[in-house]
């Protein structure tokens, strides 16, 4: 597990968010911590704020009121080249725009490589064909355009692009969603392999259970316009909460879990 910051330090750590979208209050005194290594699920109703907690977090979006540090550093706060210095640290993989429809995919993996200036012309075929191989991905699909691409390889070749930087932390929003279960599950080895190599952090909304019982660590569970739970699953399954109780323990939840313990 990489060693290149203090393990203690919590990579993410929100305080007392407040969003509100015009009268719409979205999050309401939110808490979290997640650790270094972790493999957390943020899981919630639609419309909990799932994917705005994302976008604050790498400051995308600012909330009205709270305090948003990322690998100990406050998200508002820094110089530009502080701030530089910290995109360089994640890779976010989220729902829509998960590729530029105009580049092909190896300008697309390419593009924040170039784009933080870390890679010199000459390197960056050499490190596309690695990122794609990463993903299980073949050199030659880097001249496809993303409509080229099956839904499954859109997925791949977005994370690509979020590896391209080697990140400390992964925000993934629905990363299966729309993926069968064969590709879901390679996907899932995917992420785990990679954790186990770079010692990533990862941060996945999901309302997949077969994926979420597979690869969590812990569950964060917003609802209430707060984080509910945060603990591993087996303890999240016995929090008695009208959400926990729907999403977990409905018959949908109830056969993925029937499976996952089925698998171990
Ligand atoms: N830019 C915005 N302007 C106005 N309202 C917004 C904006 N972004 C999000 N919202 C609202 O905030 C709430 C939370 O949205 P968000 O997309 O974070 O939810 P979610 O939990 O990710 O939902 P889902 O699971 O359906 O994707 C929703 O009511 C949404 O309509």
């Amino acid at each position: 597990m990489s060693q290149r910051h203090e393990d203690t330090e919590a990579v993410v750590s929100l305080r007392g968010v407040v969003t509100r979208f015009g009268r719409n209050l979205v999050h309401d005194g939110l808490d979290l911590d997640i650790e270094r290594g972790e493999i957390v699920a943020l899981v919630g109703g639609s419309g909990s704020g799932k994917t705005t907690l994302l976008r604050h977090i790498i400051g995308l979006t600012r909330p009205q009121a709270g305090e948003l540090r990322l690998f100990g550093e406050r998200v508002d706060q820094g110089t530009i080249h502080q701030r530089i210095a910290r995109q360089r640290r994640y890779g976010v993989l989220f729902q829509q725009g998960a590729l530029f429809s105009a580049l092909t995919v190896g300008e697309n993996i390419a593009f924040p490589l170039k784009e933080l200036g870390i890679a010199r012309p000459d390197e960056l075929d050499a490190l596309v064909a690695l990122k794609l191989a990463m993903v299980e991905m073949e050199p030659e699909h880097a001249l496809l355009m993303p409509a080229e691409l099956s839904g499954g390889m859109v997925k791949r070749a977005a994370l690509a692009r979020a590896l391209a930087l080697e990140p400390e932390l992964l925000l993934l929003d629905e990363p299966t969603a729309g993926l069968d279960p064969d590709r879901s599950a390679r996907f899932v080895r995917l992420i785990l392999a990679l954790r186990q190599e770079l010692g990533l952090t990862v941060v996945l909304v999901t309302h997949d259970l077969d994926t979420l019982a597979a690869m969590a660590t812990r569950v964060a569970v917003l609802a209430d316009r707060r984080i509910v739970s945060y603990a591993p699953l087996q303890e999240t399954l016995q929090v008695k909460h009208p959400f926990i109780e729907r999403f977990f323990h409905g018959e949908h939840g109830r056969r993925a879990l029937t499976r996952a313990n089925g698998e171990t």
